[in-house]
């Protein structure tokens, strides 16, 4: 019966494996619905990553926020991948796992006080500075610790990354960077700073991007500048060019892979002579990934039916925020079929996984694995109609260990109860 989506998650003799792991068998151990993650996956495509880079000097900052589970990012640290991070605790995740401080970037157009002071005691390899307000506000803190802050401009380039508008962030209308036409005079006033090291240039355009055509226009206008930037005398050391790169959701996607990134960008980038940052988050976790969710319900309704399973909108969050396409295959292969919505327990409408899908017939107590989410699932998981989230398993050959633990109710509500 049909292909396997990919090389991770494949059924042997009409079961469904993670690596060597029977995800039926261990769903009999541990319950559902959990994540589940193959460590292969995530180092393929980590050594696809550095070989596509392997010319030129390039630091991958894996983007934390795509999933930001300990034992995933002991992964990437022990390979040697710094951090692309949006928030305080995101630095303190990274910085718990060994990623030195040096490789760690920082982006985000609303940081705090408390989070620009502990990123600045940090000495973080860069601050990527997305408003004029921001970088006048990180000199001064800077200033008050009597340190230097190392920070990039983040431009805002106005490409249109052809992807959905909730992730596009390299619009002139989008709430991100500083516009290319002021980055200049941005610029000139940041190296008058005095506790500011201006050390590069940042541009992210968007994410889940099939085209990688995309970049070569925003890293073109990215490069115009630094040339601009170096006839006023401000010489920089490095280009970030953001991460974005999509990954397979439908079986037939045929997503870009890091060499035809990197085949597109570096010939501009080498004009500058400046190394690389390179911020991939999606595609390096996404395919290693499946939520397992079991059926607790089916429904038929005239015309309509229902297949109701244990896991909800509250782990992943995509399909009711994007309508995002998630594959999703029976974890026992079957070879009668039915069309049905997929949805979840939660008391909403757009509480869904799929909608009008074929798969394989399903009963109650089947498991189905909802495929490409290893990246923002866990990581945007919430507690939503105070239901535990889903845990985490990393599958290594034929071994699995649990990395994230299930909550219960009292842990949930453990912050409320101190204080009632
Ligand atoms: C600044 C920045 N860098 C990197 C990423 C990672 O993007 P992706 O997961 O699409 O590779 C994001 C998210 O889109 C981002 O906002
Ligand atoms: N959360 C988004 C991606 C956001 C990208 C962050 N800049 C998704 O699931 O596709």
């Amino acid at each position: 019966m049909g292909d396997n989506f990919n090389d991770y998650f494949v059924y042997k003799d009409g079961k469904l494996y993670c690596e060597d792991v029977n995800i039926q068998n261990l769903a009999s151990k541990i319950g559902t619905p959990f994540y589940i993650y193959s460590k292969k996956a995530i180092i393929d495509k980590i050594n696809e990553y550095k070989e596509a880079f392997k010319d030129y000097p390039t630091l991958i900052c894996y983007a934390l926020k795509a999933n930001s589970n300990l034992s995933i990012l002991k992964i990437f640290e022990e390979h040697g991948l710094g951090a692309d991070i949006v928030s305080g605790g995101e630095l303190y995740k990274a910085r718990k796992v060994g990623i030195p401080s040096n490789k760690i970037v920082y982006a985000g157009v609303g940081k705090t006080d408390v989070e620009i002071i502990y990123a600045i005691n940090e000495n973080i390899l860069s601050f990527n500075v997305e408003s004029q307000m921001e970088l006048e506000v990180i000199n001064e803190i800077a200033k008050r610790q009597n340190k230097k802050a190392n920070i990039s401009i983040r431009i805002n380039p106005d490409v249109d990354p052809k992807t959905h508008p909730y992730i596009s962030t390299g619009l002139k209308k989008s709430k991100f960077g500083i516009d290319i036409g002021q980055a200049l005079d941005v610029y000139k006033q940041a190296v008058k700073m005095e506790n500011l090291n201006v050390v590069g240039i940042h541009c992210h355009i968007g994410s889940q991007i099939m085209d990688v055509s995309v970049y070569k226009e925003a890293v073109e206008k990215t490069v115009d500048l630094v040339f601009k930037l170096k006839k006023e005398g401000i010489e920089l050391q490095f280009i970030d060019i953001g991460g974005g790169l999509g990954v397979k959701y439908y079986p037939e996607d045929n997503p870009p892979t890091a060499f035809d990134l990197a085949n597109t960008v570096l010939p501009i980038v080498k004009q500058t002579g400046l190394k690389l940052i390179i911020e991939p988050g999606r595609s390096l976790i996404a395919q290693a990934g499946a939520l397992i969710t079991k059926v607790i319900f089916t429904k038929d309704k005239k015309d309509k039916h229902f297949v109701i399973v244990d896991s909800g909108m509250n782990d992943l969050i995509r399909p009711s925020i994007y309508n995002a396409y998630h594959h999703i295959i029976t974890v026992e292969e079957k070879q009668e079929k039915m069309v049905a919505d997929i949805v979840g327990p939660i008391c909403e409408t757009g509480d869904f996984f799929g909608l009008d899908r074929e798969i394989g017939k399903v009963n109650r107590g089947d498991l189905l694995a909802i495929l490409t989410a290893g990246a923002y699932g866990s990581s945007m998981a919430s507690n939503y109609n105070v239901r535990p989230k889903a845990i985490e398993i990393l599958v290594d050959g034929d071994k699995f260990k649990i990395i994230k633990e299930r909550e219960d109710y009292s842990f949930i509500t453990k912050l409320e109860e101190e204080v009632l």
